[in-house]
């Protein structure tokens, strides 16, 4: 690696990586002009030479299933035959997938396509526009302020350099540059996806383990981030070092920071996308050193009710809804679930040769538990990746549930607020009262571990003398944490639509009943047990009896869902039955063309 020079670098393409064509099917995308970089409808992924070899050598073990797992736009790779799996192998090489754009998104000219069909061929990808105003604001005078040393790594938007300030505080510090070509900036998007970059990483800096922000600069050529230097490497390069995993104890350190910093990262409206090993760094060579979370060039901001839509990140971290074009915050803990996969075993629990490969054992693969080292790994490591890697975002831990797991649960870490138990609580203000009493039965037969986490949240909402919450509780636990990332992301916003609370307080009982998520119990192994008392307690408080009319107007469903409502209402005293109460605790999904017409 040479000196960093403050000028016009060669693009990453002409680095001596290779790109991939993976969707489309037909030629290779010409070079890729910026970080928006898919083009022409074809979503790039590179391969760097380093890495790659080893890649072709590592066999599937998810035989191709017959039709196309693909949503509606991501065309497959051509079909390449991915045979069985070898668990012995050491950890396969970094993942060759880089940024799976949604061309489709960028021909718009704005970077997120939040309403409408998406277009799906890949025609009229945006020209580059000689007009465009590279113009960032930011500091223009990088060479007086800094002296760039050599690089210290690179990637497909920029390369990074060791610096030091010459001046002022930052005088002799060592520090990081990334240094993003303007050159490669083509595109109105292009520069928007910098701009935000760099908003996102002001607006988030100061946390513990995210890389700490500096200055932003810029010149003719380039804009240059100035940041922390991390010298202890990547993630990745430390799970190689190691043979290709972790121990249990040692990977539960690594994982509490990683859904420490992403906890609050999505309690700000942030979603980073692209969470992966290579984007965690070690502040220092020592073996107890930090990690920093990194590359914040494919994040957004997102509003508590938005859901994305442009297919973004690697392959081997990407989320089953993220190919379903509707996703938010949870993409980024299925993440964090392929992370921990990995580190616990050594092996990616979505493999294949080709993209497409990928993305059909994403969608439909179940990873494997069963070979080495699985069965000398705990219970509760397995069960926390499960919880991860449920294909129904719903379902799903947060970072903030994940942090308060059995596997990870200890006095040395803060559980952090989690901005799910708002979503929840406003639901719950705004359902009817019988729905109301159905999962306040259920909130009694929780069992220790969600009450623990429910425990950690109302606690942090910092309950009246009287033990009781109101809406200005969860205003003023939100003032705590806000960055100017939250004022961006709308999260206060939440806060109006749980008015019906500024009239009244909540005890910690009903704070169970509103802060509980059906989904996520549905995914516990102990379900049913918990549903069969629940239901008890139902029959004793709750459960009354209820027309089949009735419970259509409950569920919002129309005349068409009749017959499947009878049949949860038990004959002998017209009252729910336990399926029907379980079903009716999870709500009805029907086609809308169902759904009652007012
Ligand atoms: N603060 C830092 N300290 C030390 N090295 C860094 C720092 N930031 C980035 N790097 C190195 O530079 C590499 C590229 O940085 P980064 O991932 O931000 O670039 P990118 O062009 O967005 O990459 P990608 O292709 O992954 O999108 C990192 O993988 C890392 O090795
Ligand atoms: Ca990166
Ligand atoms: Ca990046």
């Amino acid at each position: 690696m040479g000196q960093c020079y403050g000028k016009t670098i060669p693009t990453a393409d002409n680095d001596g990586t290779t790109t991939i064509t993976v969707a489309g099917g037909g030629d290779p995308p010409p070079p890729t002009p910026g970080r928006s970089s898919a083009s022409n409808g074809v979503h790039s992924v590179k391969n760097t030479p380093s890495r790659s070899s080893a890649t072709s050598t590592w066999p599937s073990p998810y035989p191709h299933g017959g039709a196309s797992p693909l949503p509606a736009g991501v065309s497959p790779s051509p079909a390449r035959s991915t045979p069985r799996r070898f668990f012995k192998r050491p950890f396969p090489p970094p993942s060759p997938a880089k940024h799976i754009k949604a061309s489709l998104a960028r021909r718009f000219g704005h970077a997120r396509p939040r309403e409408g069909p998406i277009p799906e061929d890949g025609a009229a990808a945006e020209e580059p526009d000689q007009s465009l105003d590279k113009n960032f604001g930011y500091n223009k005078n990088f060479g007086a302020k800094y002296e760039l040393g050599k690089e210290v790594g690179r990637g497909h938007f920029g390369h990074t350099c060791q610096a030091k300030g010459r001046k002022g505080e930052l005088r002799d510090l060592p520090l990081a540059v990334k240094i993003i070509s303007k050159a490669k900036m083509t595109t109105a998007i292009s520069i928007e996806d910098v701009r935000r970059e760099v908003k996102i990483l002001k607006a988030l800096s100061g946390h513990k383990h995210l890389v700490r922000f500096y200055d932003a600069c810029e010149d003719a050529n380039n804009v240059y981030i100035v940041m922390e230097l991390c010298e202890g490497g990547e993630l990745l390069d430390k799970i190689l070092s190691r043979g290709g995993r972790y121990i249990e104890e040692d990977a539960k350190l690594i994982v509490v920071q990683i859904l420490s910093v992403v906890a609050f990262c999505h309690l700000q409206g942030v979603v980073h996308r692209d969470l992966k090993p290579e984007n965690f760094l070690f502040t220092s060579r020592n073996e107890d050193a930090d990690m920093r979370l990194i590359d914040f060039g494919l994040s957004d901001f997102i509003r508590p009710e938005e859901r994305l839509n442009d297919i973004v990140g690697s392959a081997y971290y990407v989320a089953p809804e993220v190919l379903h074009r509707s996703y938010s915050l949870e993409a980024d803990i299925w993440s964090v679930g392929v992370i921990t996969y990995i580190l616990l075993c050594g092996s990616r629990p979505f493999w294949a040769r080709t993209e497409s490969g990928i993305f059909r054992a994403v969608l439909r693969a179940d990873p494997n538990f069963d070979d080495l080292p699985w069965p000398s790994v705990s219970a509760e490591a397995k069960d926390f990746v499960k919880r991860l890697l449920n294909k129904d975002y719903r379902k799903r831990m947060t970072a903030a549930q994940a942090l308060n797991h059995p596997w990870l649960r200890s006095e040395n870490h803060h559980i952090p607020l989690d901005i799910l138990i708002y979503k929840l609580v406003k639901s719950y203000l705004h359902a009817t009262p019988f729905k109301r009493a159905a999962l306040k039965a259920l909130s009694k037969a929780l069992t220790e571990d969600e009450l623990s986490y429910l425990r950690a949240q109302f606690r942090l909402l910092e309950p009246n003398k009287d033990g009781r919450i109101s809406v200005d509780n969860f205003k003023m636990a939100l003032v705590r944490n806000t960055t100017d990332a939250m004022k961006e992301s709308r999260v206060p916003d939440i806060l109006n639509a749980m008015a019906p609370l500024s009239y009244r307080k909540m005890d910690f009982d009903e704070f169970c009943a509103a802060a509980i998520s059906t989904y996520q119990l549905e995914a516990l192994e102990g379900w049913e047990q918990i549903a069969s008392t629940a239901f008890e307690h139902f029959e004793r408080e709750g459960n009354r009896v209820i027309s089949v009319d009735e419970l259509a107007r409950e569920l919002n469903v129309g005349p068409t869902a009749h017959t499947l409502l009878r049949d949860w209402i038990q004959s002998s005293n017209g009252k729910l039955s336990l399926l029907g109460y379980t079903k009716f605790l999870h709500g009805v999904t029907l086609r809308s063309s169902n759904t009652r017409q007012h």
